[in-house]
């Protein structure tokens, strides 16, 4: 969209974070000096030739897992394909059975290091997606690690039901459709319910030879009846009209799309449905590249996600927008705009993240530069660059002094 070409840039700027951790000002530092000029702060930074952005936001990953996939990569780039991969029992298959294996504390603690690697690229909102127990128990699992993470980290976190993410062995498509309807949605249904959890999204991974349009159609709507926001995989490596299931249901967005057709494009404007594009699986997995510059001339709201898996092992934004703009043809403002204000989109939370704004979250990144572009065009500069990363007005990281991360 035009708006995204255009950011918002105040030279000399202050923000001022209030105590409950909202933004309480933003603008020209003069005047912010002058208004505050009796107030006393806990903690001032001068930001002098420096650069101040909003927190960057991930709008799909998978990071609650066990077993890496490493050799999967060998595979991979020797030739075979990611539905190769996964129709002989690896892929997501491999992953389903170290996680159903794995002690709670050791998902709680790798996720923990992940989400931590993830703050030090400047991500301060993170999607993170169950979709490796594919039977309740290892589901909920998961679901309650992302809770754990939530209770102690200070990252903020929209987390998502994703028991469809692939066909778990032995069952049939509408056998396993069957179980995520009667089964595992009524006890999440449960447990959300009594407090215990909060779930925001629900996810599944409509794909040839995964699930099919009829059983996305039905585990999606039955997740929005519970009051779960859609988000869904389509469009990946087939083109199954997904896109336009999606705009059906009053998607909030869908992730990957790179087969997405004309009519999908055309329909996602239409119901503002997000199309969350993942430039490092379509690198990784060399697939045609997403549409990203017909979506955005058809109006769509643009995101990005590092989509970090065990397929796709990558935690930074910064090198996510560095690929948007090299292969998805994306110009450094407009991924700016897919990684902060349209991710926030994306997960619901526009409101109060993705922007530096009044009664916003103070989630904010300090570059050691002036030009926030270096961020993009230093490929893999981010772990120099960014200088702070601070959630509602708390330092979290800073990279002088490698304080608590
Ligand atoms: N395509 C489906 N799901 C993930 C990959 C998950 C995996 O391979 O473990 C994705 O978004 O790329
Ligand atoms: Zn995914």
């Amino acid at each position: 969209m035009d708006g995204m070409q255009y950011l918002k840039i105040i030279e000399n700027g202050s923000v001022v974070i209030g105590r409950d951790g909202r933004i309480e000002a933003v603008g020209a530092a003069d005047s912010i000096k002058a208004v505050y000029s009796e107030a006393s702060f806990d903690k001032v930074i001068d930001a002098s030739g420096m650069c101040v952005l909003p927190g960057l936001v991930d709008a799909h990953t998978h990071p609650v897992w066990a077993g890496d996939r490493v050799h999967e990569f060998a595979m991979k780039l020797a030739g075979a394909s990611y539905m190769d991969v996964h129709r002989a029992g690896g892929g997501i298959h491999f992953t389903v059975g170290h996680t159903r294996a794995a002690e709670v504390s050791d998902l709680v603690s790798s996720l923990s290091s992940r989400l931590k690697r993830m703050l030090r690229t400047g991500t301060t909102l993170v999607e993170c997606k169950s979709g490796y127990g594919l039977e309740l128990h290892t589901e909920m699992k998961m679901l309650e690690v992302i809770e754990e993470a939530r209770r102690t980290l200070p990252i903020n976190i929209s987390s998502t039901y994703c028991g469809a993410h692939a066909v778990p062995k032995g069952k049939t498509v509408a056998e396993a459709t069957e179980d995520i309807l009667q089964v595992q949605l009524p006890k999440l249904k449960e447990y959300m319910e009594s407090g215990a959890m909060k779930v925001n999204n629900i996810d599944v991974f409509c794909e040839k030879g995964v699930y099919d349009l009829t059983s996305t159609k039905s585990i999606l709507q039955a997740g929005k009846e519970m009051g779960l926001n859609i988000n869904f995989h389509g469009d990946e490596l087939h083109p199954m009209n997904s896109a336009q299931l999606g705009a059906e249901l009053g998607a909030l967005a869908i992730s990957h799309l790179e087969e997405v057709t004309d009519e999908g494009i055309a329909a996602m404007a239409k119901a503002s449905t997000a199309a969350v594009l993942l430039p490092t699986t379509a690198y990784i997995l060399r697939l045609p590249q997403p549409r990203a510059r017909d979506m955005l001339k058809a109006g769509i709201i643009v995101a990005l996600g590092s989509d970090f898996n065990p397929n796709a092992y990558c935690c930074s934004m910064p090198i996510v927008m560095h690929l948007a703009c090299v292969n998805l043809r994306m110009s450094m403002s407009e991924a700016l705009a897919a990684a902060t204000i349209n991710a926030a989109y994306a997960l619901g939370c526009s409101r109060t993240h993705g922007s530096l704004e009044v009664h916003k979250d103070g989630d904010l990144l300090i570059l050691n530069t002036t030009r926030w572009e270096h961020l993009i065009y230093q490929l893999g500069g981010h772990q120099e660059l960014i200088r702070y990363v601070i959630i509602k007005g708390n330092i979290i990281y800073d990279n002088d002094r490698t304080m608590c991360l």
